[in-house]
């Protein structure tokens, strides 16, 4: 008996990898039909990347952004929870629900690898907590998220009623934020008039639980208050790994044994988990570099930061060759390096917004020096100073007045070159000149010493 039960079992185990053997053959030769599929086709259909700039949800084709409006939501914290420690011949023993876990925070930080806003999502949520569970067991803590954003980005945060906001015309993006906070608002604030909705009930105790003589916890009335008078957020970020709370994640329910009083010896309800804090952010890179390069277009401001630095921006013979702004790391022969930024160029009328307008100046707006260069094989080359003196002052009063060095550049353009170059001497002696040609590298040291000399004087005077 026991022999034909053993045999009975192998036939029906060498059934079993028969047949696995069968459907495996099957998949191996459609595997083999698509491959060959593949490569008889492969001939006819030349085969099209296509590449999809990342550009923060805008259409545009600009990777760079420098100014962006998110909204970060801290995680909401986990439940209290309802629960009865049972065990043999204990069937209703004391309450033992665990509390739930906070929520994770979100924050900004500084990274000096990063060079632009595009990586920043619209929505930047971070992780709830979870909820907490029978036999005092807590929930755990909700992971907090660090976005990581250029040095230089200022954070504001925009209120609901922020006129300055909403006196720069109407943004989709704004109304969007500023109504999906202010149905936040109204929700919470039915929540806390309600204040049933505040607690999780035992299955079926919804009705008998009565919650009128209930005492919130102290913590938690403390948060709902901090939330509730958080001082709007402003922050600069600097300095490399910087960082900034943005949105702080809900504080975990209470489990019911917190409610244990002398009326209730067993409590049948917990306290639900905060809603983390929502904020909408507009953020702004103001690049810090400690040179800031200002001209025309094709006046060879890349030329020039090619010639000083490490940096190697595109170069053309055709204005609006720069699209976004570059940084190049100038280093001395004692070690010492400085920063350099090189922005579109600026047309006459950059304040209505001709050409690529004011937008790229807020990127030489914490720069220490400013370099103009100009082309000086141009007829009369100081009213293109002139003009751009003007359109720095017409983005920022005073701006122009930052200590500067005039770089006169395409030197070596011929006579037309040399003659402007005189005659804008004897017009202006009191100018900080220096003739270059960044093309073939001629006079170049001269206009970095010159930039060194001017900086270390700032730092002398500051100390
Ligand atoms: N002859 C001469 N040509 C120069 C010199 N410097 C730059 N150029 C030329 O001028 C043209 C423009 O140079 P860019 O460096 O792209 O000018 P830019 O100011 O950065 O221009 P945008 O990026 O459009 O604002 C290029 O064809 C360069 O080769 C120079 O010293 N001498
Ligand atoms: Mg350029």
């Amino acid at each position: 008996m026991a022999t034909t039960v053993v045999l009975a079992r192998r036939a029906h185990l060498v059934g079993r990898i028969l047949s696995d053997r069968a459907v495996v053959a099957r998949s191996c030769r459609r595997q083999v039909q698509t491959q060959s599929q593949v490569e008889e086709t492969k001939d006819e259909i030349t085969p099209v990347t296509e590449w999809v700039p990342h550009t923060g949800g805008k259409k545009s084709g600009r990777n760079f952004i420098d100014r962006m409006r998110c909204t970060a939501i801290g995680g909401s914290g986990g439940n209290g929870c309802v629960s009865f420690f049972r065990d043999v011949f204990v069937p209703r023993g004391p309450a033992d629900g665990g509390d739930g876990g906070s929520g994770g925070d979100v924050w900004l930080e500084a990274d000096s690898s990063e060079t632009s806003l595009s990586c920043v999502k619209q929505w930047l949520k971070a992780r709830p907590g979870s909820n907490g569970r029978g036999k005092s067991m807590h929930g755990g803590r909700g992971s907090d998220i660090t976005i990581k954003v250029p040095q230089g980005t200022l954070v504001r945060q925009i209120l609901v009623d922020n006129k300055e906001a909403q006196a720069e015309g109407p943004n989709p993006g704004l109304d969007r934020s500023s109504r999906f906070l202010a149905d936040l608002e109204t929700q919470m604030a039915r929540r806390a008039d309600d204040k049933a909705s505040l607690f999780v009930h035992y299955p079926r105790w919804e009705d008998r639980n009565d919650l009128k003589g209930v005492r919130l916890p102290a913590e938690f009335k403390a948060f709902r208050w901090a939330m509730a008078h958080a001082p709007p957020l402003s922050a600069d970020l600097t300095s490399h790994g910087q960082r900034v709370l943005v949105a702080r994640g809900g504080l975990g329910g209470m489990g019911n044994p917190h409610f244990i009083s002398t009326e209730d010896r067993q409590p049948h309800y917990a306290l639900r988990g905060l809603a983390g804090q929502t904020r909408v952010l507009d953020l702004e890179l103001k690049t810090i570099a400690d040179v800031g390069l200002v001209g025309m277009p094709n006046a060879g401001k890349s030329t020039f930061l090619r010639a000083v630095s490490n940096a190697h921006p595109k170069v053309a013979a055709y204005p609006f060759t720069t699209l976004n702004p570059y940084i190049g790391t100038l280093t001395y022969d004692d070690a010492a390096q400085i920063t350099m930024a090189d922005i579109p160029g600026l047309v006459p009328g950059a304040h209505r917004n001709v050409g690529l307008g004011h937008a790229f100046l807020r990127h030489v707006e914490r720069s220490r020096v400013l370099v103009f260069v100009v082309d000086v094989s141009r007829p009369e080359p100081w009213r293109d100073l002139q003009m751009l003196r003007d359109e720095l002052d017409l983005y920022r009063s005073g701006l122009s007045a930052r200590p500067s060095l005039v770089v006169c550049n395409k030197a070596d353009a011929g006579d037309i070159a040399r003659r402007n170059f005189e005659a804008w001497r004897l017009i202006a002696p009191d100018l900080n000149l220096v003739p270059v040609s960044a093309m073939l590298g001629k006079n170049i040291r001269k206009a970095t010493h010159a930039v060194r000399q001017m900086l270390d004087s700032i730092c002398v005077g500051r100390t």
